[in-house]
């Protein structure tokens, strides 16, 4: 009944994008009216880069920063920070880094119940704005609710200085947004599951602007670090008003997590995604062609090779990827692909 309906969404507050803004964190913070002390959580590469002058830039403007390095998105991770947080008694946290460091930072300022502010360091992900942290809990890894930023610093001069792969794996994480949708649509058909047309609409519309502006996406140029991370927070933006990952997530992202779980070395989350999308949109009925001439043209992987996964690791990945939160149904069914048809599907797709 409508009377009985309710929903809370939770979104970012105050967004800097532009040329050099880390400069301007201080800024951004006051704006929040953030004071105190604040751990900057940061990668040992992404330190260099951007952890370090994120905190230089906010003892400057008064702040008390401590740096604490996180090596990868775990649970331990995430306690050690909440720890010395609490030992701190800090006022808020900032993550500056790729997806993992994010997530870490996002899920430890949750858990602490502090603002939090992400400072993106390559355009690599669509979690820069989300609500959603992808933590590894012993065998799982898919996103669980946590807290959106309160502020979002991304700065154009330092995402078009980062290694060209991780743009195109963000913007393969976008298009990946087409079969997610699809495969949202299909269980909202066949099993009346929780849709949200503003979210999904949003989702799509996002893929959509960032194919139509992939000419402007070139390695070098600063105007591609724009283009990638606004659609990066805009899918961000379009998990927080679904409430889940569901707009941006679909049988290509379970593909993606059973190969984190299966391959020796995966590749990027984005590129695995946009490889799984090319495959999914077939199993959809959907132009596939079409999506994997868009990400040839970003210049993000098409196939088993331009992953450097084994061709029997795809196969495998593509029989499990229905095992991965089973409650969010796809495309895959709840039986998943036989050997036989996981194989032809790849081969046709010229994934392998
Ligand atoms: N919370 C959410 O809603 C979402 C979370 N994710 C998660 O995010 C992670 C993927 O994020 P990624 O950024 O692809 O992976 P990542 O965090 O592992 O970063 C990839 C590599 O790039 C390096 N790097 C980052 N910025 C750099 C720079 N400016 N210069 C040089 N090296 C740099 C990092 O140090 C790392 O070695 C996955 O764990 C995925 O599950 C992905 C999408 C959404
Ligand atoms: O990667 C995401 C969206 O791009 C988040 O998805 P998951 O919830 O599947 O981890
Ligand atoms: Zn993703």
């Amino acid at each position: 009944m409508l009377s009985e309906k309710s929903k809370s969404m939770k979104l970012p507050r105050n967004v800097l994008i532009g040329h050099k803004v880390i400069e301007r964190s201080g800024e951004l913070c006051q704006g929040l009216g953030l004071k105190g002390r604040v751990i900057v959580a940061t990668g040992p590469k992404t330190r260099k880069v951007a952890g370090q002058w994120t905190a230089d830039t906010l003892e400057e403007n008064g702040y008390e920063p401590s740096i604490i390095e996180i090596q990868k998105a775990s649970h331990s991770e995430v306690d050690e920070v909440v720890k010395i947080g609490k030992n701190l008694e800090v006022d808020f946290i900032i993550g500056v880094g790729g997806g993992k460091v994010i997530d870490v930072a996002k899920v430890a300022s949750s858990k602490i119940g502090t603002p939090f502010i992400s400072v993106p360091t390559a355009a690599s992900h669509d979690g820069i704005a989300s609500g959603r942290a992808s933590i590894i809990d012993g065998e799982d890894k898919v996103s669980v609710e946590s807290t959106p930023p309160n502020g979002i610093i991304a700065d154009t001069y330092i995402l078009a200085e980062a290694p060209w792969k991780l743009t195109c794996a963000g913007c393969a994480d976008i298009i990946s947004n087409y079969t997610a949708i699809k495969d949202w649509e299909l269980a909202r058909k066949l099993r009346n599951d929780e849709y949200s047309s503003y979210a999904a609409a949003l989702s799509k519309m996002t893929a959509e602007e960032l194919a139509a502006n992939r000419d402007s996406i070139k390695k070098g140029l600063e105007e591609s670090a724009w283009i990638v991370v606004k659609s990066l927070i805009s899918s961000g933006v379009a998990m927080s008003i679904a409430g889940s990952s569901r707009p941006a997530s679909g049988a290509e992202h379970k593909f993606s997590h059973m190969l984190d779980r299966i391959a020796p070395n995966p590749a990027l989350h984005g590129e695995q995604c946009g490889v799984g999308s090319i495959m999914m949109m077939y199993l959809h009925g959907g132009d596939w062609k079409d999506l994997k001439y868009i990400l040839k043209e970003i210049g993000a992987p098409v196939n088993a090779k331009e992953l450097n996964i084994k061709p029997e690791t795809i196969i495998k990945a593509l029989t499990k990827a229905h095992k991965i939160r089973p409650e969010r149904y796809t495309i895959l069914g709840n039986e998943g692909l036989t050997e036989e048809a996981a194989k032809k599907l790849a081969e046709e797709t010229e994934v392998i």
